[in-house]
C-alpha cells in the first residue's frame, strides 16, 4: 500500500523538506480566536488565503493585536485576504466593506443553508483550476475551542474530503485525517509538535491498528468509541507511522515555548 507522509514544517519559518515533495498550502481564517502563529501560515499560503464569513472578523480584530507596536491599520493592509466566502451572516459590514475597497472577492454563499462556511471554502479550493495540478495542503486557522458543534462540524468536513490535506489548527493542537487507504509515516518536528498525540477512529470501528514510534503502540488492535481509543499517547520518536483499516483522526499538541522561539514571521 502506498505510503503517504506528513509534517509539520508549516510551523517552522522554512519549509525545507516537507514530505519529500512541494506541497501548496491554503489558508482558511475562521470565526475563532486566531492561533498566535496565524502569521506565519499565512506566509507559507502565499497563494492563497481565504477567510470563511466571521472569520474576516477575527483578522481585522485581533491580527493588528499581534503586532502592538504598529498601526492597526498598516497591519490590516498587508494581511489583506483573497476571498472572504459564507452565508455572510457573521461578518460586519464595516469589515466586509473594508476589505472589499483593498480589493478582496467576496461570496455570498446565503442559499445554501445545509453545509457550514468551512466546507463552502474547501470546495470552492477544490473547483479552482489553477491549483488542480498542485499537491495542496489545506491550513485551518481558528477551527478548535469554543462551540462544540462548531468543533464536530469543522472535523466532519475533513471527513468528507479525506483526499484533501486538511489540517485544522489551534493554539493548543493539530488534528488531520490519516484515510485508510495509505499507510502513513508522520515526521514529527519536535521542535513545535509533541509530545502529546491521539488516534482516534472516527466513522466506526477500526479493526485492525498498528503504529510505531508512540510510547503506548497499537499492534493489530480494535479501537472504537465505546471501547479503546488512543488519548493522552507520547510521541517517542521523530517518525510515528500508522496502519489502521478504517479513516483515523490525528491529533498531537502545539507546543507553545517552541513556538516562540522560532524567531520572526
Ligand atoms: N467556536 C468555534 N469553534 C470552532 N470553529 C468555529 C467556531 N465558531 C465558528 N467556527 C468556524 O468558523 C466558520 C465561520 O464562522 P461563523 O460564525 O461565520 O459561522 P456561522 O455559520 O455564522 O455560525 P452560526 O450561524 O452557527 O453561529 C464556521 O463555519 C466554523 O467552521
Ligand atoms: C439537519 C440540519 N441541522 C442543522 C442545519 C443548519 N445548518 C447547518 S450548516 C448551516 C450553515 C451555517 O453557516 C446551517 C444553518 C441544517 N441545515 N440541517
Amino acid at each position: 500500500m502506498e505510503i503517504m507522509t506528513h509534517s509539520s514544517t508549516f510551523l517552522l519559518p522554512k519549509l525545507t523538506g516537507d514530505n519529500g515533495g512541494p506541497l501548496t498550502y491554503v489558508l482558511i481564517v475562521l470565526n475563532r480566536r486566531l492561533p498566535r502563529f496565524t502569521p506565519l501560515l499565512w506566509k507559507h499560503a502565499a497563494q492563497l488565503r481565504i477567510c470563511a464569513d466571521g472569520g474576516a472578523n477575527r483578522l481585522y480584530d485581533e491580527l493588528p493585536l499581534l503586532f502592538p507596536d504598529e498601526e492597526a491599520v498598516e497591519i490590516r493592509r498587508r494581511y489583506k485576504p483573497n476571498l472572504i466566502k459564507g452565508d455572510m451572516d457573521s461578518i460586519r459590514d464595516e469589515v466586509l466593506r473594508f476589505y472589499k475597497d483593498l480589493g478582496t472577492e467576496a461570496v455570498d454563499a446565503s442559499d445554501d443553508q445545509d453545509t457550514t462556511d468551512l466546507h463552502k471554502c474547501v470546495a470552492y479550493i477544490q473547483d479552482l483550476p489553477n491549483l488542480k495540478n498542485q499537491e495542496l495542503c489545506i491550513l485551518v486557522a481558528g477551527a478548535l475551542g469554543g462551540r462544540f458543534d462548531h468543533e464536530v462540524g469543522n472535523i466532519n468536513v475533513i471527513c468528507r474530503f479525506p483526499n484533501t490535506r486538511i489540517i485544522l489548527l489551534s493554539d493548543d493542537c493539530l488534528i488531520q485525517l490519516l484515510p485508510s487507504s495509505c499507510h502513513h509515516e508522520i515526521q514529527i518536528q519536535s521542535a513545535v509538535v509533541g509530545p502529546h498525540c491521539g488516534l482516534i477512529p472516527i466513522g466506526g470501528a477500526s479493526k485492525t491498528n498498528t503504529t510505531t514510534g508512540l510510547q503506548w503502540n497499537l499492534s493489530d488492535t480494535e479501537m472504537r468509541f465505546g471501547g479503546l481509543i488512543s488519548t493522552s499517547n507520547i510521541v517517542k520518536g521523530e517518525i510515528v507511522t500508522v496502519q489502521s483499516d478504517a479513516d483515523l483522526l490525528w491529533t498531537i499538541s502545539i507546543n507553545k515555548k517552541g513556538m516562540m522561539t522560532q524567531g520572526s514571521y
